[in-house]
């Protein structure tokens, strides 16, 4: 059986080298190309890539996926900052482009898509609700992809129960002291060396706190769902949202 031809975009960055070592090891995978900063995208068309993996900046994805899109090469893209906007573009891109598709993933690690889902079905529960994501001090993006992701789903779930804005009775704050407000839900963003990936997301009402926290300890964490990705994508068209469409989530079904 013939190899799925595979182009890794941002190459040399830190989730970029780890997908091509990820894309080298597979049985069932060739790696055609890899792109760094200053190389053209034809070099994709060029390569024959079959599915591109996208991990650059949030300044540079939308470019990087609008050439997939238009030269019918399917794209999983780990990149963050892809604001509603951005989405709604891509959208009509796709629309244009029938049997290409796009991933988007804000957080490619099992356990992390995991604890979107259990948050998600916790939200209905509680008050209170705040999340602290934890990373390396090089990552460019504030609050991550994946805090933003959760506190919309939380968000989403806590108005579908009918919850009321949760309590804060702060009226005087230095800036940034509460947080970013994602959807009604205050994200706290810790920058620290010697951190990978973490996100705790903590919930409290009376008399009880739950707290739900996931470490990526290294970047290897992230691979299985790249892969996963990769090799899903091409019987998938148009835009999805989520690794966890890719994923058999029976039994933690959102309405019982
Ligand atoms: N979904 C997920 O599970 C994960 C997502 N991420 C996200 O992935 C993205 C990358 O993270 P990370 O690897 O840590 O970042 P890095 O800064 O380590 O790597 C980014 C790479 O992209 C390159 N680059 C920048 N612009 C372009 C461009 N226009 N075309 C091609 N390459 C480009 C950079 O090149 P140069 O070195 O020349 O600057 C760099 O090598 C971030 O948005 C991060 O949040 C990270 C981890 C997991
Ligand atoms: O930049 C990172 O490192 C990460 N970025 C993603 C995000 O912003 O959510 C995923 C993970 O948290 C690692």
């Amino acid at each position: 059986m013939s190899k799925l031809r595979v182009a890794v975009i941002g190459a040399r960055g830190r989730m970029g080298a780890e997908a091509v070592k990820a894309v080298n090891a597979a049985d069932d995978l060739e790696l055609v190309a890899a792109l760094g900063r200053d190389d053209k995208r034809e070099t994709l068309t060029e390569a024959g890539a079959e599915v591109a993996v996208e991990l650059t900046h949030p300044d540079a994805s939308p470019a990087n996926v609008a050439f997939c899109v238009r030269h019918g090469i399917h794209a999983v893209v780990g990149t963050t900052g892809w604001s509603e906007e951005r989405l709604a573009t891509l959208r009509g891109q796709l629309a244009d482009a029938p049997g290409t598709g796009v991933l988007i993933a804000p957080n490619f690690g099992i356990g992390a898509v995991l604890t979107m889902r259990f948050a998600q079905q916790a939200a209905r529960f509680f008050e209170s609700v705040e999340i602290v994501e934890l990373h390396h001090p090089g990552k460019a993006d504030a609050p991550s992809g994946t805090a933003v992701r959760t506190a919309q789903l939380i968000g989403e779930a806590r108005a579908a129960a009918g919850l009321p804005a949760q309590p804060d009775a702060t009226s005087s704050a230095l800036d940034g002291a509460r947080g970013a407000d994602v959807a009604g839900v205050p994200v706290h963003a810790v920058r620290l060396r010697g951190l990978v990936a973490h996100q705790e997301v903590l919930f409290g009402d009376e008399g009880e706190t739950f707290t739900l926290r996931h470490d990526s300890m290294n970047r290897g964490s992230f691979m299985p769902g790249v892969l996963l990705g990769v090799r899903r994508i091409g019987g998938a068209p148009g835009l999805t949202l989520g690794l966890e469409h890719f994923m058999d989530l029976r039994g933690l079904d959102l309405d019982g």
